[in-house]
């Protein structure tokens, strides 16, 4: 279990994060979204103890996560790819297991553990620059599972990754989750979030401004659904608490129907609601 009291940092005069709360159940997906510089890589990097808060407190299963068996427990996916472009899949992560300090045994099962997982046993010998963004990323998630790690920090892990790898990411992080694993996931893209997290915190200028599952941050702040009707009368438009009821109610008295579409609300609308910006990549 996760557990984040009251964290804020402050750099300079900008307030990153202010005062953020989450608890996250063990074996969880959750989902940190936000617009561009809402606060969400400082707020993974306080999680994971790469940085400190200025106030507040964070415990993995009641440890600080710089607690020295407690860093062995977390595996970190950057935003950026942290990988030598020059070496093979191999030797980064022989790096890797060697920085983790991992026996020789368990190293040469990890690497290859690792390698099946994300799918490239295949391509293991190949230099890193000949990979593609996609596989360069599935390659990062390796390198930060070597250590077998509980808690896992993913910051945009999809991020200019091709349909095929980022495919292959959600059923790996599905995976991850089935194994027990503890996962915190941010991203641009609501129907990520949709497909693959428990519950979403969704933050905008360091603030956490909803909590929930999906479907509760919809009943919450996803507002009404939005139905048109094109009849013999024209079009007609209308916001409805319930479609189904109104939509029968006003089909009564038409003879013709040449189109209709309803629009319930969704992730992209409670986030649309709750920070008034468009996501962008
Ligand atoms: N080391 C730093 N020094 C100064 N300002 C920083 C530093 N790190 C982050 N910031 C600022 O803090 C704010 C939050 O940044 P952060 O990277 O946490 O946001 P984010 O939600 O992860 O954004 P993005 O989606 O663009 O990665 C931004 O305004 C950013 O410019």
């Amino acid at each position: 279990m996760i557990e984040v009291r009251g964290i804020s940092k402050r750099y300079g005069d900008l307030q990153a994060v202010d005062n953020l709360s989450i608890t996250i159940e063990k074996g969880h997906i959750f989902g940190l979204l936000g617009p561009n510089g809402a606060g969400k890589s400082t707020t993974i990097s306080m999680m994971c103890g790469l940085i400190s808060p200025d106030m507040g407190t964070v415990q993995l299963n009641g440890e600080k996560p710089t607690d020295k068996a407690t860093k062995h427990k977390i595996g970190l996916i950057p935003q950026s790819i942290a990988l030598y472009e020059e070496l093979s899949a191999l030797d980064n992560l022989s790096f890797f297991a060697d920085l983790y300090g991992l026996s020789a045994k368990t190293k040469i099962e990890r690497m290859e553990w690792s390698l099946q997982f994300v799918g490239l046993q295949d391509r293991a010998k190949d230099t890193v620059s000949e990979y593609s963004g996609g596989m360069k990323r599935r390659l990062n998630l390796a390198a930060s599972l070597l250590h077998d790690p509980d808690f896992i920090f993913m910051d945009e892990p999809t991020a200019g990754v091709d349909p095929q790898s980022r495919n292959k990411l959600f059923e790996s992080v599905l995976e991850l989750k089935d194994l027990g694993k503890t996962i915190i996931y941010t991203t641009h893209y609501m129907e990520e979030a949709e497909k693959l997290c428990d519950r979403v915190g969704v933050v905008d200028k360091g603030q956490l401004l909803a909590l929930g599952t999906v479907d509760e941050l919809i009943e919450q702040h996803g507002g009404h659904s939005s139905v048109n009707i094109r009849s013999e009368h024209g079009d007609e438009s209308f916001m409805t608490a319930n479609p189904v009821n109104d939509l029968m109610e006003r089909l009564k008295g038409m003879n013709t129907v040449e189109n209709l579409s309803l629009r319930r609300p969704n992730l992209e609308t409670v986030f649309l609601n709750l920070t008034g910006k468009q996501l962008r990549d």
